[in-house]
């Protein structure tokens, strides 16, 4: 459920209609919905009750300090993979307490920074992470706690790009590996071990692979306990996918109680880093027609929104629902493909969309909320959108849309 809808004709982000923000802001422009982040926020703080847990939305799927802000606000803990993700989080008002370091490649000078506002756990991702972990905390008299991110080897049964749990992946530490990594961590003196991470992967739409991770993960909770290494919680990190077509994910209510059954018996607390499943259909992107184009083989409606500023398509192959903001009544419905201007076959939105279009109409791309604005760039010099949200009758712009000048203040040319 998102607060995207038609009224009278007419699509709305909340209680505003869409061809407003665009005719103050112009396009393409990202647009959130401060109540479907809520929303979101809360079905997964819901679902998970009263058993101990903590929240901990990944940055990495909208980082704009005022989406960070908004789930702050509402108790939110924050998954980060760098210390640009850190320093956001601070900016947005996040609690360091709240926040879960997690990433391959973690540098000396984002552990220490770490360390030193004092997030809540690292997780650990291999055993040269653990000694380097050690040797920082140590520098600054420190205890660093810590989770390893184990890999279960299982198929998440997504995207190759986006599977993160098997053993062909970069993630983690072999689960079969992990007892004898944990006797390391425990014999390191400057970390203290605080419980066990898992991510097996992204846009996940059964909770089968999540209840097979976890079973695996279990196993080792109890051999570790049995040698006298007690965990205080259990990551899963995040991946519960959403609705971009046809896909029928699990809600989290359900995904969270089957999570729950198994822990039965096991005072766990449980750590979740929810991404997608939080941001993705809080947001849209608009985009307006430039030009029709209907040749012999094809009908291209050229838009200015491109793969720069939405990077899911040209990358995934991913379908995003391409809607009109106001759908016409009368005129003839051509099978178009929704190309950019960017010099690239591969810099499409959409391909073979049914739509009545004309230049100069308005469309949403929906679901674009999460991985959207995070992964845009500047290729082909284009400027990266504005970002507005929506919040009932208002529209706050949250980013502007970047200027040439922003573009070039960091280059220089040399001298002769
Ligand atoms: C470690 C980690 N946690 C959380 C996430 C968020 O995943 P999602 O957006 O699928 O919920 C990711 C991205 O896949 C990740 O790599
Ligand atoms: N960026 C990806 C997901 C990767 C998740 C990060 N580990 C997407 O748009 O679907």
């Amino acid at each position: 459920m998102d607060y995207f809808n038609y009224l009278d004709g007419q699509l709305f982000a909340e209680n505003v209609p869409v061809e407003r923000i665009a005719a103050e802001f112009g396009t393409p422009c990202y647009v959130y919905s401060r109540a479907t982040f809520e929303r979101h926020y809360k079905a997964y703080d819901n679902a998970l009750g009263d058993h101990p847990h903590l929240i901990c939305y990944a940055v990495k799927a909208n980082s704009n300090i005022a989406v960070l802000n908004v789930l702050a606000k509402l108790g939110s803990g924050f998954d980060i993979v760098s210390i640009g993700e850190l320093e956001r989080v601070l900016a947005a008002g996040g609690e360091p307490s709240k926040v879960v370091f997690s990433g391959v490649g973690k540098q000396a000078h984002e552990m220490r920074r770490a360390l030193e506002v004092g997030v809540h756990c690292f997780n650990v991702e291999s055993e040269a992470e653990l000694y380097r972990l050690n040797d920082v905390a140590a520098e600054m008299g420190l205890i660093a706690p810590i989770s390893l991110r184990v890999n279960p080897d299982v198929d998440a049964g997504t995207h190759p790009y986006i599977s993160t749990g098997l053993k062909e992946n970069k993630f983690g530490i072999d689960i079969q590996r992990a007892p004898d990594v944990y006797a390391l961590a425990k014999g390191l003196k400057n970390l203290a071990i605080k419980g066990v991470d898992c991510h097996i992967g992204s846009q996940l739409t059964e909770v089968r692979p999540f209840l097979d991770a976890l079973d695996r993960v279990l196993v080792l909770v109890d051999s570790l306990k049995e040698k006298g290494i007690e965990l205080n919680h259990l990551d899963l990190g995040g991946g519960l996918g959403v609705r971009y077509n046809q896909e029928t994910p699990p809600e989290p209510s359900e995904y969270a109680s089957e999570i729950i059954a198994k822990l039965k018996g096991r005072t766990l607390t449980l750590i979740m880093e929810p991404g997608r499943s939080i941001a993705a259909n809080a947001g849209i992107m608009l985009t307006r027609v430039e030009f029709l184009k209907c040749t012999e083989h094809r009908d291209f409606a050229v838009i200015d929104g491109a793969m720069n500023d939405l990077l899911r398509p040209a990358l995934y192959s991913a379908w995003q629902d391409i809607i009109p903001a106001v759908p016409r009544a009368t005129g003839e419905k051509r099978h178009y493909d929704l190309v950019g201007p960017v010099c690239e076959t591969g810099d499409f939105l959409g391909k073979d969309r049914e739509l009545i279009l004309e230049a100069g109409d308005l469309l949403a791309v929906r679901s674009a909320g999460a991985y959207g604005f995070a992964m845009s760039s500047n290729y082909n010099s284009r400027n990266r959108p504005a970002e507005v949200m929506v919040d009932g009758d208002n529209v706050h712009l949250i980013r502007r849309r970047e200027t040439i000048a922003d573009q070039i203040a960091l280059e220089k040319i040399i001298a002769e």
